[in-house]
């Protein structure tokens, strides 16, 4: 059975249409006018105990809305969502123990509070043992480096600092399935390595973890599988690495030569390829589209011209298939 169920899930919010400025504010008053804004349509998704999912879409796709109706914070207008089997608002506490949430936009930190009394009262709140508690406090020093800022109070906290803290209140209580929304946004590269080697582990443990990011390298390497959502719509469901495989199109192919070779004998040679000089002028990266050429014609070419000394074809990455899915250029197969 699917930890996470949902069928024909479908949020519609109403918003009043106002005039702009006062005066529209005023005539809203007296003839209210509303439009309905369909967040969710129709959504069916089950993901299996110990899954790792990338939720991806373009903004304002449906992505938050999502997670907070598979969290129970937002009542569905239609459809219906299972976790383990629970319905979220009816089972609303046995639910709340087996999830957490990050919403990287927003923190449930205590504002006023250092970080150790929110994270004790959110122990409190969930019944933590004292020594579940230390033992987990001490896992997320071991990856977060939680222990520095555990004395901080909420406010003063950095972004990233935030985050961690963040990553530790939507865990404590030891979820079995945990949504990710946004987890890396605004962070610094170090911090974002740091924070994306705690999914993995996290991963690795068995926890069912659903990640929305903007930032698709969040994605690569910690999720199999990848849901697309678009105008509240599922568009794609299926297999990351598949898609990658099949669909992602670009390659590059970094190449030293013995002697260097005009820029434009290469372009000639290669046509509809895309050639730049990289640092010397005897390293070349070679943009190509792997479905006009394979990365063996493009090096047989490059052999012709000179002796080649060294090469090496970057991955595709996913990066450019979803791009390409936002812009309307490719249609995944459903
Ligand atoms: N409380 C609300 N009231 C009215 N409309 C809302 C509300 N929350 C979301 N929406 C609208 O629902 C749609 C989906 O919003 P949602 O925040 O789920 O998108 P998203 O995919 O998470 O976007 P982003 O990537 O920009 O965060 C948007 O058009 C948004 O304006």
């Amino acid at each position: 059975m699917p930890i996470v169920e949902a069928r024909g899930l479908t949020k519609v919010f109403r918003r009043p249409d106002k005039g702009s400025g006062l005066a529209g504010s005023v005539k809203h008053l007296f003839a209210r006018r509303y439009s309905d804004k369909v967040a969710v349509d129709h959504v069916d998704l089950s993901i299996e105990a110990g899954e790792a999912v990338a939720y991806v879409g373009p903004n304002g796709a449906g992505k938050s809305t999502t997670v907070k109706l598979l969290s129970g914070i937002l009542v569905p207008t239609a459809g219906e969502v299972r976790i383990d089997g629970l319905h979220p608002q009816r089972d609303r506490t046995t639910v709340a123990y087996r999830i957490g949430v990050l919403f990287g936009q927003r923190t449930q930190l205590w504002w006023d509070l250092p970080v150790s009394e929110s994270l004790a009262v959110l122990r409190d709140i969930y019944g933590v043992d004292h020594a579940t508690y230390r033992k987990r406090l001490a896992r997320f020093d071991e990856v977060l480096e939680l222990g520095e800022i555990l004395p901080v109070i909420g406010r003063k906290l950095s972004l990233g600092q935030r985050m961690r803290a963040d990553l530790a209140a939507a865990l404590i209580h030891g979820p079995q399935v945990v949504y990710l929304d946004e987890p890396t946004i605004g962070l610094d590269l170090a911090v974002k390595d740091r924070v994306r080697e705690f999914f993995r582990s996290l991963r690795d443990e068995g926890v069912t973890v659903m990640l929305t990011s903007h930032d698709l390298a969040d994605i690569e390497g910690f999720c199999r599988r990848l849901v697309i959502i678009d105008e509240g719509r599922i568009i794609f469901d299926g297999d990351l690495e598949a898609v990658k495989d099949q669909f992602a199109r670009e390659r590059i192919l970094h190449v030293e030569t013995e002697r260097p070779v005009p820029l434009e004998t290469l372009e000639a040679s290669l046509p509809g390829a895309e050639i730049k000089i990289e640092e010397t002028s005897l390293r070349y990266a070679v943009r190509f589209d792997r479905f006009a050429m394979t990365a063996g014609q493009v090096v047989t070419v490059l052999a012709t011209l000179t002796e080649l000394v060294d090469f090496r074809v970057d991955e595709p990455s996913i990066e450019d298939v979803i791009r390409r899915v936002y812009s309307g250029d490719l249609v995944l197969p459903r």
